[in-house]
This record gives C-alpha cells, structure tokens and sequence, in this order.
C-alpha cells in the first residue's frame, strides 16, 4: 500500500519535529560538558594550590582534603563520560532517529497512539516521549505482531489491544530515504537488502529487523537458563548481543555491564563482536574464552596446550604413533563416565586418611590428634576440601600463636641475660630467628597436613582410575589412559583434555575465586563444550542466569563437544531452564544454504531467508600449486566485484601458513592462525576451526580433497567452514573430492 503525499508531509514534519528535539538535546548536553570540563579543571587547579604546600604540621588534614578532592574529580569524571555517552546518543539520533512505527489502540480507548522505535528513547521537556527504545516494553510489538489483536508485557501487567498500522521507514542523515507499510513480517525489503551488503567490518546490529523467534530469546526472563539451538547463520550471536543491551536496558538500575560476561570461542571472535554494543549505545560486557579462564585461573609450573594446538593435533598428526592413543585419551576425558569418576573421586579425597598426630611444642600439646580428626572430619567436614584445610590451619596457628610469642618472649630475655646484645631491636630480630628454627618441624607439619597440591590430587586420581571406575570399563583402557596421562604429567605437560578435569576439581574442592557480581553469563558457540565444561560453568555461576547458544551441527571437534543438550540437562535445574530452537537461517543465500545443508546428511525442516545469488562452485584441480593460483584470481576478481571480506579456510594451520607465503606478495591478504590474534577484514587466510562464528562475503574453500577432509569426524568441520559464505562459495580440492560432498 503506498504512502499518500499528505502521509509524507506529516511525516516529514514528525521528523522534523524529532530532529529538531534531539538537536536541542545534544547541544544542552555539549554547554553542560563544557561546563563539567571548566569544573573540572577549577578542581585542578584548587587542588595544586591546596596541596602545593605540604606540611609535616598538618599533613593528615592535607591527605583528607587530598581524598575529598578525588572523590570530586571522580564524580566530575563520571558526569563528563555519561554526558559524553549521551552526546553519542543523540548524535545517532539526528541521523537516524527511529527505523519503525505502530499505532496501537489500548482496549478501551478510543484512537490509537503512535510509537515511532528508534535505537533509544528521546523524551522532551514536557515528557512525551518522542521515540520509544526498541528495548521498551512496548517496542515489543513491532517484532512480535502484524496488524490486528496484540499485547506487550511491562511491569503493571499484560496490556492489550490492536495494531491498526505498521510502518518501517530507512531514514540516512536526517532524511526518509523510504518508508512503507507491512502487513508481512519484517522478513522482507529491509532485510533482504540488508543481507544482500558486502561485509567490510565487524558485526552490526540488527535491531531494525529483528523476528519474532529472536526476539523471544532476546527478551526472555521467565527462565532463568536458556539454552538455544538454531542452523548457522540463524543468528544465535547477534540475539546473544542484543539480550544483552535489552538487560542492560531493563535492569539499568541494578546491573552494568561489569555485571555480564560472555564466553566467546575465541579472541579473534571477541574482537568481532566488540562493536555491537558500543553501536547499540552500551558499554561492551565482560569477554572472555573458556581457555583464558582457565589458564589464568589454573597458573601453575605445568605447560598447558592451547585448543588451537589441540585442534591442530586432532587434524594435522593422524600419521603419528601416538594418535590413537591421544584420541583415546581426549574422548575419555571429555566423556561423561570420566565426569562421573570426578565426582566419585571428590566425595572420596575429603574422606582420605590425612594421618594426624598430636602437635607439641617443648613438651606442650597445641593440639591433639583427636581434636583435629574431630575438626577435619566433623566440624569442617560439610566445607570443600581446600576451605577445609585453610580452616584447619588456621586453627592451628591460632592455638600456636601464644605459644609462639611466650616463647619469643623468653628467648628475648635469655638474650638479654646474656648481655651478648646491646641493641632491643637485635634482639627481637635473633629471638624470632631462634624461635623459627624451633618452630620448623611443626610448620612442616602443619604444611603436610593441610596441603593442597591440585596437580598432586589429579595425580593421585589417575594412579588409582580404577577404583572409580565402573566395573564395565575396559580395563585396558583405563591402563593405557593412567600411564599416558602420568607419563605427561610427570614431562610437566598438560594437554588441554586434562585442563578442564583440573579446574573442575579445584572448583569442587572449593578452589575456584568467587564470581558472584557476574548476574548473567552468555555462553557462544554452546556446542563446544563438554558435559564436563558444563559442570564448571554451573560451579562457576550457579547463582547467575545463563543463555547459551549453540549449533550441534557445527561442533568443530568431534571428540570434544557437548554431544546432545540431554547430556547437560541434569546439570541445570529443569524446572527453570528452556530449550528454544531457532529455526531460520539469515547469512547466507539460498544456494549456499542448500549446499550446506546437503553436507549434513540429513533431513532439515529449518528455513532461511528468500535470497537469491550464485551456486555453489566446486572445482577440482591436479595439484594444490593450482588451488593457490585460482585463490589468487579469486581473491582480485572477487574484490574487483566489490566484495570486501574474502575468508580462505584451510583446514589446518600449516596449510594457511603454506597459502599465506604463496600469496603474499602477490595480492594484500592477511593470514589467522592463532586464536588470541584481533580480527582482520579484507582478504583473510584462516583454518576452519577459527572460522566458526564468522562470516565473509566470499568464501574458498582451500583444498576439499579426499586426503584432506577424508573422514566422518570432518563433516561438521566442513560444514561450519562453508557455512561462513554470505554470498560466494568456491570449493577447491586437489585430486579427489572429499567423500564428504555427495553431488
Ligand atoms: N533479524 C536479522 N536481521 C538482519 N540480519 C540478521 C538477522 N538475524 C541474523 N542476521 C544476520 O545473519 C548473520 C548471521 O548472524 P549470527 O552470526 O548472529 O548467526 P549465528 O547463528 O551466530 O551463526 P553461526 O552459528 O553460523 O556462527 C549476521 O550477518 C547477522 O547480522
């Protein structure tokens, strides 16, 4: 239905009026900073001619007024940056103010109110808002509902009432470039031609074309965990980006940004997504991997593998003696029968005999072997292991404590006696050495008997696996896995499969620091992550809310992976966590799409949307030198077309490596291989395990033979990397095709 030439003037006035509002704004907003600023530097400046001239006289006074002057300076601070955020917030505005409408008749009215929904709310002096956040209760609507019944949700209850108009408008530096009216979904104009871009640059947002499906996700509160399944390009990441702006939104009065964290792949992925809330007007939450978790919290002499090094293990050194063996060992450890013998084996070490004896000091007892069995194994028995053992040493050096001074004491005076020493201060110190050497052997007990070794406990785990063990395991199994993993141990190495079962038990024995100011944790690319991974998470965030999102399509690591959300539902508590699938895929074209799903081998009701482009190529060549010469021609052609990030996915590093010094020097490319690198736009070599989360105009698949990508366990390897591909996919193998792609 096109828009009548009244409807256009009134729009265009509405604008106006808009602008002229958010213009007003903004310049207020720059005199009230300068004004901050001036304060700012009168503090200053009061500040060095107050405190120009200390004095011993009255230097407490000066440090008090120091620290008052600090607080001020502080909050002159935070006024500045707020007022600074503001200023960005209406300078987006005057560009853009708002991207939709609806008018909306309340039950019992009369006529229907406009809502014009813009990236944030703009409210005049009078307090009619102007242009409502797409986070407000009643910007739900515009995703949720066509024309006709509709409701929204705020805090006095559900309100309901009727649509009577919907209107979506492309507004560029101030000016409605076009505007229309749906009765359809937002799945039309906007997003097909948003979709149909070229990607330059970090991910967007998407707040002016947000569905139905996502949008549930992104405002679900009435559990407390989700977990959430939907096809590549569904876009788990960009929902998972935006629940967060919409709860930094909503709890504004309770929660800040210090208060979210999310869990990312990796640090090539962070960088990626960095720019979506700072887009959206927030400051970015905490962003993390699982790896640097670990590794910061695990620390240690022992040398802990990266999971790129792991990956690049499972892929690259199938032709190694010790592969099998290696593969056996990360399956075990990632499966949920090894999940169970931790468990088993954390009830078991709090129970194991720590040996006491009295402990005496010169003929006194501090205390009794009975009293600390009575302590360790009743009093304290309920804490974790380690607060049980800090609890126990610090009884016993508080019972020690008098002891300890008495006898400093009477060394001192035994010092004096002899009137070997003329100064007190010397004496002091000698006494307290005499009193320490004394003291040795009961420090050295004390030590054996609250110590907590984790590397020692897991060792001590392994050289007994059996015993935790169902009977029904394969003895020679569990043989070949202790005398691996104690030959690695004992060579300080830690492999990452062994990683994740360390930090479990330092969480479980009561280890882990605390995380209790973090209120919702999001968890990205779920799919990888084991059972095990799961248990920590819980460890770690019980008290938070947590989201993950996830495809078990694309679980790059076939030996590592959560397998099924059944194998983690016994983890959080049923009755407050959700399975929501998201069933459309939005990245890439048709073509790809069905390409790609052909990979998966099997049926798939999911939809995506209606976007049309090339089919997929799929070129075989004699020799790989010839793959790197097409990459080549691709790479010019491609940009020549005006697309602007081309991914080359190998499938291993080396091979990246190898593409990297062919091209070099031909045509600028960059090249990812590890996975604590930024992000890079233009032309990029990457392995597909790097891939994941990406995405790039044109995708070439760097040598799909069948010697590359040779075996089921490459399937979903393969399928991420292509899935990738918004509009281009080249395949090129070298010799034979993979028996992965059944044309
Ligand atoms: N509602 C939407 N409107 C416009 N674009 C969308 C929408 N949803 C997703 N997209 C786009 O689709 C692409 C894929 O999104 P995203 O990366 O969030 O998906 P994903 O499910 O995390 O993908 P994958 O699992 O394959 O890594 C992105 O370019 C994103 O901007």
């Amino acid at each position: 239905m096109s828009i009548s030439d009244f409807e256009w003037k009134q729009e265009n006035e509405w604008l106006e009026n808009v602008l002229k509002e958010a213009r007003k704004q903004l310049s207020e907003k720059r005199d009230f900073n300068k004004k901050l600023k001036k304060e700012a530097i009168d503090t200053q400046r009061e500040l060095w001619q107050e405190m120009g001239s200390v004095s011993i006289a009255n230097e407490l006074d000066q440090i008090v007024d120091f620290l008052a002057f600090i607080d001020v300076l502080k909050m002159q601070k935070r006024s500045h940056e707020f007022t600074k955020k503001l200023q960005e917030k209406y300078k987006k505005m005057i560009l853009s103010p708002y991207f939709g409408r609806i008018d909306f008749i309340e039950n019992g009215d009369e006529n229907a109110e406009k809502y014009y929904i813009g990236i944030a709310n703009l409210i005049n002096d009078r307090y009619d808002i102007l242009v409502y956040d797409w986070r407000a209760p009643v910007s739900s609507m515009f995703y949720d509902y066509e024309i006709g019944e509709a409701s929204y949700k705020c805090p006095e209850g559900i309100i309901r009432g009727k649509v009577t108009l919907k209107r979506q408008y492309k507004i560029n530096n101030g000016k409605i470039e076009y505007m229309f009216d749906s009765n359809l979904k937002i799945d039309d104009e906007i997003l097909q031609e948003i979709l149909s871009k070229s990607v330059d640059n970090k991910m967007k947002t998407i707040i002016t074309t947000i569905q139905r499906e996502q949008n549930k996700v992104i405002r679900n509160e009435e559990y407390k965990n989700l977990i959430v399944q939907g096809p590549a390009g569904s876009g788990k990441t960009s929902i998972a980006l935006h629940r967060i702006a919409y709860l930094l939104y909503k709890h504004r009065e309770n929660i800040g940004p210090q208060n979210i964290i999310i869990f990312s792949p990796n640090q090539i992925f962070n960088d990626y997504i960095s720019d979506v809330l700072p887009l959206l007007g927030e400051d970015n939450m905490l962003q993390t991997t699982f790896k640097e978790y670990m590794h910061n919290t695990l620390g240690g002499e022992l040398k802990k593998e990266d999971y790129c090094d792991m990956m690049e293990y499972i892929l690259a050194s199938k032709d190694k003696p010790a592969y099998q063996k290696r593969i056996r060992n990360i399956k075990y450890k990632s499966s949920m029968e090894f999940t169970d013998v931790l468990k088993k084996y954390v009830s078991y070490v709090g129970k194991v005999d720590r040996n006491f004896n009295d402990i005496t000091f010169r003929d006194k007892l501090i205390i009794s072997y009975m009293d600390l069995h009575e302590l360790y194994y009743k009093d304290y028995f309920q804490l974790p292991l380690k607060r049980r053992l800090q609890k126990l040493r610090e009884r016993v050096l508080f019972l020690l404590e008098p002891y300890e001074k008495e006898r400093i004491k009477e060394v001192m005076d035994e010092l004096d006696d002899s009137e070997s020493y003329i100064n007190k201060a010397e004496i002091v110190k000698k006494s307290r050495v005499i009193v320490k050497g004394e003291m040795k052997d009961i420090y050295s007990e004390i030590d054996r008997i609250t110590k907590f070794d984790l590397v020692d406990i897991y060792k001590k785990l392994i050289e007994n696996l059996e015993l935790f063990c169902e009977s029904s395991d394969a003895e020679k199994e569990i043989d070949e896995i202790k005398s691996y993993t104690l030959e690695n141990l004992k060579a300080q190495q830690l492999y990452y499969e062994d990683q994740p079962p360390l930090l479990y038990l330092m969480g479980a024995l009561g280890d882990l620091p605390k995380t209790s100011e973090i209120k919702y944790v999001i968890i990205d690319e779920a799919q990888d992550y084991t059972p095990l991974q799961y248990e920590i998470f819980y460890q770690l965030f019980n008290h938070a809310s947590i989201t993950m999102l996830g495809d078990l399509n694309q679980s790059i690591n076939p030996f590592m992976n959560v397998g099924d959300y059944q194998n983690i539902s016994h983890i959080f508590p049923q009755d407050n966590t959700c399975l929501m699938n998201l069933t459309k895929s939005y990245r890439s074209t048709m073509e790809i799409t069905k390409f790609s799903r052909m990979l998966l081998n099997k049926e798939s009701t999911d939809e995506s949307v209606e976007r049309y482009g090339d089919k997929p190529i799929v070129l075989g060549f004699p020799r790989e030198e010839a793959i790197k010469e097409k990459i080549l021609e691709d790479i010019k052609i491609y940009k020549g077309k005006g697309y602007k990030s081309i991914g080359i996915i190998t499938r291993t590093k080396k091979e990246a490596n190898e593409v990297y010094r062919f091209l070099k020097d031909k045509v600028q490319v960059k090249v990812i291989i590890s996975d604590d690198e930024g992000y890079l736009n233009g032309a990029v070599i990457i392995p597909a395990y790097l891939a994941k989360g990406l995405e790039f105009d044109v995708v070439l698949i760097y040598n799909a033979g069948n010697e590359n990508y040779c075996c089921e366990e490459e399937r979903l390897l393969f399928y991420t990397a292509c899935t990738r591909a918004l509009h281009v996919l080249c395949v090129y193998y070298s010799g034979k095709r993979t028996p992965l792609l059944q044309l």
